[in-house]
């Protein structure tokens, strides 16, 4: 997608080098536009695990340029298990991670040492190209839904949670890739950004990649929703997702359940958009077999913004001795969800239509 005028994924190889990674800090967004250059496995770890770079999609691209810049360093098997083994431990939910570290660790494990670093560029370089074109897959099938509702120029009221735009992913996102088709075919479409508490991904990030696009958006409290719903003022959920189960469980940013209840009891649909790496084929029940990360209590007891004087200032929020606990995600039920939106089309989050859709998977891991 475009910042200022100028065409960027979210992350890339170095021009200069060809071999280092460069990211998009999304810590420092939407103050500053800073993208910084990795060189190291542990650079690359520190990025996913202080979130430099988030999103489950981009995740596990970013791990895949892990490797491979382990690899240039030490194509060893010690090195490869190494680089596995640390890339692994950033963080636990989003299975995109697990996902793209297997699909690194099956092609190099065979691999003549002498050929690890190509091959693993190429792979990571795959990995990124297949998630641009399938979020844009994603877009044209999500774009269907929203079409639906647009029915004489009429205004297309759409809630989304956390960040599952472009800066979630390679490029095009998920969630935010059919309103982009949406927005660039000239449906009036508007979003309302969930801020997302506590990370406030919405407020900083959804907010910041909409804006550059020229997407109408309204940021809300993440306890708003439900109240806009409501009043009749949101026409259709659509949210990102870090797992999906094989029976259509969601696993998404901590808030996700409440807007799900919010809109089952209101008859609003809520959609679940997500490539297939995401989806958890070894797994039925979410909220039983998804581990659901923990994080520092400091992203709760502290907010970082733009203080009055311009300059970017930490406050803390809770008292020094209040108990804090800090869960990364909720699941959402499959009962709660409307429809999930794949790069193949939309289908009903039940492990029938996911097996159906994805065939190849769902006969290895049937329920
Ligand atoms: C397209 S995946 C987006 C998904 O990932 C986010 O989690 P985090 O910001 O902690 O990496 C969030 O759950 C989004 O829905």
């Amino acid at each position: 997608m475009k910042i200022d005028g100028t065409a960027f994924r979210s992350l890339w190889l170095d021009e200069t080098d060809r071999w280092s990674l460069r990211i998009i800090d999304q810590t420092k967004l939407p103050w500053a536009v800073e993208m910084p250059r990795l060189t190291t496995l542990d650079q690359v770890a520190h990025a996913i695990s202080a979130m430099l770079v988030r999103g489950a999609p981009l995740i596990g691209a970013t791990a895949a340029y892990g490797v491979a810049i382990a690899m240039r360093a030490d194509p060893s098997d010690a090195a490869l298990q190494q680089a596995i083994t640390t890339l692994s431990a950033t963080r636990p939910t989003a299975i995109n991670l697990r996902w793209a570290l297997n699909r690194m660790e099956s092609l190099l494990r065979d691999h003549p040492k002498v050929e690890r670093a190509e091959a693993a560029y190429a792979e990571a370089a795959a990995i990124c190209d297949e998630d641009v074109a399938t979020n844009h897959a994603i877009g044209r099938h999500g774009l269907g839904l929203i079409r639906s509702r647009a029915s004489a120029g009429r205004r297309v009221n759409i809630l989304t949670h956390c960040n599952a735009g472009w800066i979630a992913t390679v490029d095009w996102g998920t969630a935010l890739a059919p309103i982009y088709l949406a927005h660039d075919e000239g449906i009036d479409v508007h979003v309302f950004v969930d801020e997302t508490r506590p990370r406030n991904q919405g407020a900083s990030l959804t907010a910041w990649e909409l804006g550059k696009h020229g997407v109408k958006h309204t940021v809300i409290v993440d306890n708003a929703g439900g109240h806009l719903m409501q009043r009749g003022e949101i026409d259709m959920v659509i949210v990102g997702t870090d797992r999906v189960t094989n029976a259509g469980d969601v696993c998404n940013k901590i808030g996700t359940y409440l807007k799900a209840l919010a809109a089952r009891d209101n008859g609003i649909p809520f959609y679940v958009a997500l490539p297939s790496s995401t989806i958890d084929w070894t797994i039925s029940d979410g909220l039983t077999d998804i581990p659901i990360e923990e994080r520092a209590t400091t992203e709760v007891t502290t907010m970082t913004g733009r203080a009055l004087d311009g300059s970017i200032a930490t406050i803390r929020i809770v008292p020094k001795d209040s108990l804090v606990v800090n869960p990364a995600f909720d699941v959402t039920p499959a009962r709660l969800v409307s429809g999930l939106i794949t790069e193949r089309g939309v289908c009903a989050a039940s492990a029938a239509a996911l097996s159906q859709m994805f065939p190849e998977y769902g006969r290895q891991n049937a329920v």
